[in-house]
């Protein structure tokens, strides 16, 4: 996978990934992550890449033309797909991270100021994705998000697969409770099941926290999820245990 970063702060990427195990595996041929900066692409004495919009309205938009230049001036691999993130976006979920995942190449653009000319989004990009509904200060730590996660669900960039597929949200439901030693912390020792080597009663557990934790935290997430059998009664269990 090939990551590619419009931005007008290329060091911010580069630091976001300076180290981790993301960071390590963009080290490697199979994942690499380049910037390009719009402001090479102007031609003005100023290097100009904002400007005020027609119409009025407070603060200044990116021009279209260094942007589209920055896109234009990279390699494209086949299956290559231009995203642009912000808050207009789709929402990122863990299913688009998957569908992100199996690209060759993902061209990144970071908006900054107020906005980026329509006509270089209708023009050049491929789809709008936003990581929450709130608004940052520009779309370099959304382009973070992206190549985290995607990278994340590339075989072999996070060691002991197991880890990721038991990551929430790989499965639709939310992650169920962790503990590690101490045996006992400030006074509270660890679930009883999870020392008793009785795996299945903890694969069990660990199903029963999960979706008692989404249903308490996101039950949006419960509608949409698949329920296999097992999992329906624990449901229905837990709500007749809140009488629901
Ligand atoms: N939420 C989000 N999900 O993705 N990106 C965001 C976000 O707030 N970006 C800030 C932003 C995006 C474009 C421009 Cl021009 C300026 C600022």
């Amino acid at each position: 996978m090939r990551f590619d970063v419009v931005t007008l702060f290329p060091d911010m990427l580069q630091g976001l990934f300076a180290e981790g195990v993301v960071g390590r595996a963009l080290q490697s041929d199979d994942l690499t992550l380049n910037c390009v900066n719009p402001r090479d692409f102007t031609s003005d004495v100023h290097r100009t890449v904002d400007d005020t919009r027609y119409g009025g309205g407070a603060g200044m938009l990116m021009k279209a033309p260094p942007l589209a230049q920055a896109v234009q001036s990279l390699p494209r691999r086949p299956g290559s797909r231009v995203i642009y993130l912000s808050p207009q976006g789709k929402p990122l979920t863990q299913h688009k991270v998957r569908q992100l995942a199996q690209q060759e190449q993902l061209i990144l653009v970071c908006g900054r100021y107020e906005g980026v000319d329509q006509r270089f989004i209708d023009h050049y990009v491929d789809e709008e994705i936003s990581i929450g509904d709130y608004v940052i200060s520009g779309g370099e730590l959304a382009a973070g998000v992206v190549i985290d996660s995607v990278a994340r669900c590339i075989p072999g960039v996070v060691g002991q697969v197991q880890s990721v597929v038991e990551d929430s949200f790989f499965e639709g439901l939310l992650d169920a409770p962790h503990y590690t030693r101490p045996a006992q912390f400030e006074g509270e020792a660890v679930p009883d099941v999870l020392a008793s080597g009785h795996h299945e009663k903890i694969e069990d557990w660990r199903e029963q926290q999960a979706l008692e934790r989404t249903w308490q935290q996101r039950p949006d997430l419960l509608e949409e999820c698949r329920l296999g059998t097992g999992q329906r009664r624990l449901l229905r269990d837990l709500l007749e245990q809140e009488n629901l």
